[in-house]
């Protein structure tokens, strides 16, 4: 793990919930799920059990190919851009930045859902090459982390009973088109000159149903429901963080929080090369839902434009709330779960 942050950082309380218990179904955990979902948007997940280890395993091989990958020089990099917001290389400063006045600091790497699924997923021109070359990886990590966000899913459905139309599941046909996606990101350690131009990830919610988020060193920060202020969160050995995403919010009718976040060095710039794994499941691109805005709008739309609002000007995207799904204002959280 990391070293620990200065003193007088606020750090974030919220639960942690066992992987083993919730694949086994257990009612008292699944109640837990339920609570930390509707109070907080967030929770930890506990992978040290006999039944998820190997998503350690995975997590460890995944940082190994990152630390390769993103050492490679921008012009090695950049062949495998995409112009996609769900497959291939994006490099900083694409979107804005946690501070106004800056871009965003981080590199990516992206691999979507299809590919653990897809027959001829070999032949698949939008996988970069370092990709084709590790897909068992790819395919285990993504298979795993889909295997228990789905699982997270079907506890909810059950939690919630008639106060859903449809169970949770049924969005996420896995024969259907979705931006499900991995991400790597790295964070590149800064010179002060590079600090003045860039700087963490702008605070969202994240636009899908759950977000399994993997990261030993800090800079992950949430803007707790319960104080209604910034506070870090500890990275925690052999623990995913999850959170809820607006898709999972407004398919809920509003009964659970999402997760307002943002990455932010301690200094004012980044010290070392952060790394952090996403998977985000996202519902069919077909899903319809009420939005934050009281609009009906397709998952597919609500991703794209939430993309576009990423690379918006903080001016505009201050305006329009698409950013925090509605759940911020000027940062405080202005939404809470309906009954
Ligand atoms: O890098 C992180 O720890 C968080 C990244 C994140 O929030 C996102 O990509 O949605
Ligand atoms: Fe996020």
């Amino acid at each position: 793990m990391d070293t620990a942050p200065p003193s007088g950082a606020n750090i974030a309380h919220f639960p942690t919930l066992d992987a083993a218990k919730l694949l086994q179904r257990d009612e008292g955990e699944i109640q837990n799920l339920l609570q930390a979902c509707k109070t907080y948007g967030f929770f930890s997940l506990n992978l040290a059990t006999t039944e998820t280890s190997y998503m350690i395993d995975a997590w460890n091989d995944v940082l190994a190919f990152m630390d390769a990958y993103f050492d490679q020089p921008s012009e090695v990099k950049l062949k495998d851009e995409r112009h996609s917001d769900i497959h291939g290389y994006e490099p900083c400063g694409t979107s804005t930045g946690a501070t106004d006045e800056r871009l965003d600091h981080y590199e990516s790497l992206k691999v979507c859902l299809q590919i653990s699924f897809t027959e001829c997923k070999c032949r698949s021109e939008n996988l970069a090459p370092a990709l084709k070359q590790n897909l068992p990886l790819f395919e285990t990590f993504i298979g795993g982390a889909h295997r228990l966000v789905m699982t997270l899913l079907e506890c909810l459905t059950q939690a919630l009973g008639n106060q859903i139309p449809a169970p949770l599941e049924s969005f996420h046909d896995e024969s259907q088109p979705t931006t499900s996606t991995m991400a790597m990101f790295r964070y590149p350690r800064q010179t002060e000159e590079e600090a003045a131009k860039g700087v963490g990830h702008n605070k969202h919610t994240d636009i899908g149903t759950f977000t399994f988020l993997l990261c030993r060193q800090w800079g992950l920060q949430v803007l707790s429901p319960v104080e209604n202020k910034w506070l870090y969160v500890a990275p925690k050995k052999d623990h995913a963080i999850i959170n809820v995403g607006d898709s999972l919010r407004f398919l809920t009718g509003n009964r659970l929080l999402s997760a307002v976040h943002r990455v932010l060095p301690f200094t004012h710039r980044q010290l070392e090369h952060r790394h952090s794994i996403a998977f985000f499941l996202r519902p069919a691109d077909n899903t319809v839902y009420r939005d934050s805005k009281n609009r009906l709008v397709t998952a597919r739309s609500w991703h794209d434009e939430k993309f576009d609002h990423f690379r918006a000007s903080h001016e505009k995207q201050s305006a329009e709330c698409i950013l925090t799904g509605g759940m911020e204002r000027s940062d405080r959280i202005v939404a809470f779960p309906s009954a």
